[in-house]
């Protein structure tokens, strides 16, 4: 039996935490002959902690064999304890007459004490995945707030986009999900995010030739990716919780397992390539092997591309302007 590894989960008793734990815990995220101990955390508050009690109730209702044991907690030091895969879900949500600036404000805190937090307890291999949103500007600040931590091991959930792009895809060329290769979606986890099938192909031929649809690409295509997180709010009252689970899943099974030589898209630190400046958080394909991701590299940009490369960059920047007077 292999050593159990340590998963903390923040956010554990909203709803993509209530979508997310059973499937780790039953082997989904890091394989069928791994155990797990899954550390939660939540707020502090009464409600949101009696909430967790019933999840990890639940939890040992499962009877789970690979889950090797559970923490809950309302603190960040207890929960990342030797943690090895740290997903970050809890945030603040928009409340009402709230701006998108008081919403980065308020999760920039949450961010930089969790950051901390990390970099104080974590494992110093730790492979940090966040999904509250603003996914790649809370991403950035955690990853700011730990020093001590390689800059790699933090990232940000674009990969819902990724998995939503495809099924697009795959609905207009007929074509089976699993078929389609080298997609990517540049940029912010927001509706400035970039798809591009430019490279995208099928059973090795190329898929644009075979949409051969430009007014499509960029008419419905690019917007329903990019809204489709709205359109879901829209049609439920509530944000996407067991598709943006499922996606944490795919993005940290392909980080630790691999990715099988497919691209994937996974928000990263930004090395300086493709005109993105050095350390912003942004969408780029990967291929994932023995732990590690590695950028897909030399792809051509270009003039449409690039206009959309830097405008969900720009959006990117602001963001990252916005809260640099917290980050010291
Ligand atoms: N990146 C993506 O693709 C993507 C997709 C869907 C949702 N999201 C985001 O994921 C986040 C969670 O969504 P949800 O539907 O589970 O929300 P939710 O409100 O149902 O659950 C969030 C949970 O986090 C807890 N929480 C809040 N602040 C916390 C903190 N500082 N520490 C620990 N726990 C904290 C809350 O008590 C709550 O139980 C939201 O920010 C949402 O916008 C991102
Ligand atoms: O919570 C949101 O704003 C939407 C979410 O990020 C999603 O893409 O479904």
């Amino acid at each position: 039996m292999k050593n159990p590894v340590r998963v903390a989960v923040t956010g554990a008793a909203g709803q993509i935490g209530y979508s997310l734990l059973f499937r780790i815990a039953s082997g989904e995220m890091l394989g069928k002959d791994q155990p797990v101990i899954l550390q939660m955390l939540e707020l502090p508050m009464e409600k949101a902690q009696a909430a967790l009690k019933g999840v990890m109730m639940e939890l040992e209702d499962c009877a789970f064999p690979l889950l090797a044991g559970m923490v809950g907690t309302d603190d960040a030091e207890v929960a990342f304890k030797d943690v090895d895969i740290a997903l970050l879900v809890g945030a603040r949500p928009r409340g009402p007459g709230m701006e998108r600036k008081d919403l980065l404000l308020e999760n920039a805190k949450i961010f930089t004490a969790q950051g901390a937090a990390l970099n104080k307890v974590a494992s110093r291999d730790v492979k940090v995945l966040v999904v509250g949103n603003p996914a790649n500007t809370n991403a950035y600040i955690a990853m700011k707030s730990a020093p001590d931590l390689p800059a790699k091991n933090f990232t940000a959930m674009l990969r819902l986009d990724h998995n939503r792009a495809l099924s697009q895809l795959a609905g207009k060329a007929g074509v089976a999900v699993a078929d389609i290769e080298n997609l990517v979606v540049w940029g912010n986890h927001s509706p400035t995010m970039y798809p591009d099938y430019r490279f995208a192909t099928v059973n090795g031929e190329s898929l644009k030739t075979r949409i051969n649809d430009e007014a499509w690409n960029k008419d419905t295509f690019i917007p329903k990716v990019g809204k489709r997180g709205a359109a879901i709010i829209e049609a439920r009252g509530l944000s996407s919780a067991a598709s943006a689970a499922n996606a944490a899943i795919d993005h940290i099974r392909d980080w630790v397992l691999g990715s099988n030589d497919k691209w994937v898209t996974m928000g990263i630190p930004s090395d300086g390539s493709y005109g993105i400046p050095e350390g912003v958080m942004y969408g780029v394909p990967v291929i994932c092997a023995n732990g590690e991701y590695r950028r897909v590299e030399n792809l051509e940009v270009d003039a449409f591309a690039r206009e959309r490369m830097d405008f969900t960059l720009a959006e990117l920047e602001e963001e990252r302007t916005g809260v640099a007077h917290l980050l010291g």
